[in-house]
């Protein structure tokens, strides 16, 4: 093998690769295809994270994995796997880890400045996002992957040079203001969101304990919002039959809340005229023919076919059967909603599909619907192979090529819906950073070794020894972990306090519920009052971890950039596609992210009428992110 590279790449080309230590982030669709590409070209050592385990559903593409390995961690098993690739010469050492990567306890700067090159191979904004920050630091080349179905890209990064992840704006939760949900849905989507995340919610899961008046009705109608209470305390009747194990008729019950749901509420909507001028009504169904004592289907309905009403409606009265025998049997334990469960998917698809055929609606199968609900496009294996082999090309021009990461280009692959030229792959130059990228353009990046007995007054010193009469006058320090401010011209009780126990002392509180041990963010903010003045100085701690008593506090000088405070009157901006517009000042969120506030967006939101303000989001189906919808009404 290695042979064969000298003769593709030379000598030199060939001692790069099998001299270079590889980190690989995500072990799974694309995970799987990059690991097997890395191993075979002979990198001498590559690190693999994941913090998973396999599932039965990975099974379809995730080709490290067998039936066997399920509930086995995802990087231990590829790890594993590869290694056992016969083939002469293999020497890549492989390591793998179990945690989350954003675990700055086990995964700390100097951990991260280790490797040659990093590969994102994973499926989350917030995962993507961290290392794409750790990045502006180690200044390593990063390599960024993602796929939906037949989209994909690989992008090479590095940061201040191209592009960074943040760059660009991410695709923002598409919402359904709650009356379309509630009472005037016209696309499947909203009598999936219904089904999933009212019915079902109300149902079988937690009950909703707000007072009535603390409720947000997505009205202001008196008259509707009485109709809304009266609909929801019958409804509460109706759980308090289910959740009773001494009520044993459950096709009662289940005849009751097919009544209630599907025919008297709609009744009761019909009624409110002023929904239906311009829109077509609800019908009424006929339930004549059901058999509410059915307790199975025979024989199985097809999950790729459209149904009937009465099939439909029969598998509503048994899947809802088995979820309340199943309820019950659990001690009257909350059920959640998996697309992976049986039971409720097809609850969910036929309470969507029932509600569907009421409001002359396109229904679809419950395999339409699965993807819906859990917000899934099918992962198509040779997407994340076509776009893992670019990734891992780029890598290797990197290193064998004698490349500059410019000289690399990003891959995109789309399905060729509405392009000229019917092309499904395109590949492009890389994009310069994007000048008002909070993340890469808009702070100066700075990595701080310190003892954990260094107070803020050593740093503080530190500082203006190592930056002279170019470090502000007036600063202010803010801790961008819990978002607070540790020093400013008149705060200064902190000084003399370790800034490791300023960092700490709240983390009880702070942690996570599965205590990841986040890294650090300190931000200077220079307010001096002269026009040109330096971008915020982020900076991350590294804590010296050998030696508790140390107050050393080593750092590279970096160049403070400059920039002109931005004008109180701007001209009107064009809208861009930009993530942050220029008139904007740094706030920082409760996650410690900077933020740019933006004045008229503000003005915007605070004229929006209250009933607009309620609003189910869900995440656009076609995000490239976590796989549930998240529902959040507000
Ligand atoms: N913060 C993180 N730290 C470590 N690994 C992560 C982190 N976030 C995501 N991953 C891993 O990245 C991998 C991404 O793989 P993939 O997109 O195939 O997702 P999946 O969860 O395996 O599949 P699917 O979402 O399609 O069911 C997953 O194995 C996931 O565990
Ligand atoms: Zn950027």
């Amino acid at each position: 093998m290695i042979s064969d590279l000298e003769t593709v790449y030379g000598k030199e080309g060939a001692s790069n690769i099998s001299n270079a230590k590889i980190l690989m982030v995500g072990a799974g669709g694309i995970g799987c295809e990059l690991l097997k590409n890395l191993v075979l070209l002979g990198f001498k050592e590559i690190h693999v994270v994941d913090m998973d385990t396999i599932d039965l559903s990975n099974l379809n593409r995730q080709f490290l994995f067998r039936f066997k390995d399920i509930k086995n961690f995802k990087s231990k098993v590829a790890c594993n796997l590869v290694e056992q690739f016969k083939f002469a010469n293999f020497k890549t050492n492989l390591i793998s880890y179990t945690e989350n990567i954003m675990n700055f306890e086990v995964f700390d700067i100097e951990w991260f400045e280790q490797f040659d090159i990093i590969m994102n191979a994973l499926d989350n904004l917030e995962a993507r996002r961290y290392i794409n920050k750790i990045c502006q630091y180690v200044n390593k080349p990063l390599m960024e992957t993602g796929t939906s179905g037949f989209d994909g890209y690989a992008m090479p990064m590095q940061s201040k040079i191209t592009e960074c992840f943040d760059c660009t704006a991410k695709e923002t939760p598409v919402t359904f203001p709650v009356c379309t949900i509630r009472s005037t849905p016209s696309q499947p989507v909203h009598c999936i969101v219904w089904a999933k995340n009212f019915l079902f919610q109300q149902l079988f899961g937690e009950i909703d304990e707000h007072k009535d008046d603390e409720k947000d009705y997505g009205t202001e109608d008196e008259e509707e919002i009485a109709r809304i209470k009266s609909e929801q305390n019958e409804l509460n009747e109706l759980v308090k039959l289910v959740r009773n194990s001494e009520i044993t008729d459950l096709s009662l019950i289940v005849e009751k809340i097919l009544n209630k749901i599907f025919l008297d509420d709609i009744k009761q909507l019909l009624k409110i005229d002023t929904l239906w001028k311009t829109r077509t009504p609800p019908t009424i169904i006929s339930i004549d023919d059901i058999d509410f004592k059915l307790s199975k289907i025979e024989p199985k309905l097809d999950m790729n076919k459209d149904w009937s009403l009465k099939e439909t409606i029969e598998q509503f009265v048994v899947t809802t059967k088995h979820l309340i025998k199943r309820q019950r049997q659990l001690n009257g334990a909350l059920l959640e909603f998996d697309k992976d469960d049986l039971d409720t998917l097809l609850f969910v698809a036929t309470a969507a599909n029932i509600r569907s055929e009421i409001f002359s609606i396109v229904q679809k199968t419950v395999f339409d619907i699965k993807q819906i609900a859990g917000n899934i496009i099918p992962a198509i294996a040779t997407t994340n192979a076509i776009i893992a082999s670019f990734s891992t090309l780029n890598a290797l021009k990197l290193l064998t090529a004698d490349k500059q990461i410019t000289d690399l280009k990003s891959t995109y692959t789309s399905w060729a819906s509405g392009t000229s030229n019917k092309k499904y792959m395109s590949l492009v130059q890389f994009n310069k950073p994007n000048p008002e990228c909070t993340v890469c353009s808009k702070v100066n990046n700075m990595i701080i070794k310190i003892g954990k007995k260094a107070t803020l007054s050593q740093l503080i010193k530190s500082l203006k020894e190592k930056f002279g009469d170019k470090f502000p006058e007036d600063f202010t320090i803010m801790n961008l972990n819990g978002s607070s401010i540790v020093y400013d011209f008149d705060f200064e009780d902190l000084l003399n306090k370790n800034l490791f126990d300023i960092f700490h002392s709240n983390s009880s509180d702070n942690n996570d519920e599965n205590t990841l041990q986040k890294a650090d963010f300190l931000l200077i903010l220079d307010e001096d009052m002269e026009d040109d003045i330096n971008k915020p100085l982020q900076i991350l701690l590294q804590w010296d971890k050998k030696d508790g008593t140390s107050n050393a506090v080593e750092f590279e000088r970096i160049e403070l950039i400059k920039y002109k405070r931005p004008q109180e009157e701007q001209p009107v901006e064009e809208e861009s596609e930009n993530p942050v517009s220029n008139d904007t000042e740094f706030v920082v969120d409760a996650n410690g992210d900077i933020l740019l506030s933006d004045s008229d967006k503000e003005e915007e939101e605070v004229e929006e009428p209250p009933s607009k303000k309620q609003k189910i989001e869900t995440k656009h189906i076609n995000e490239n992110d976590d796989s549930d919808i998240e529902i959040i009404l507000d």
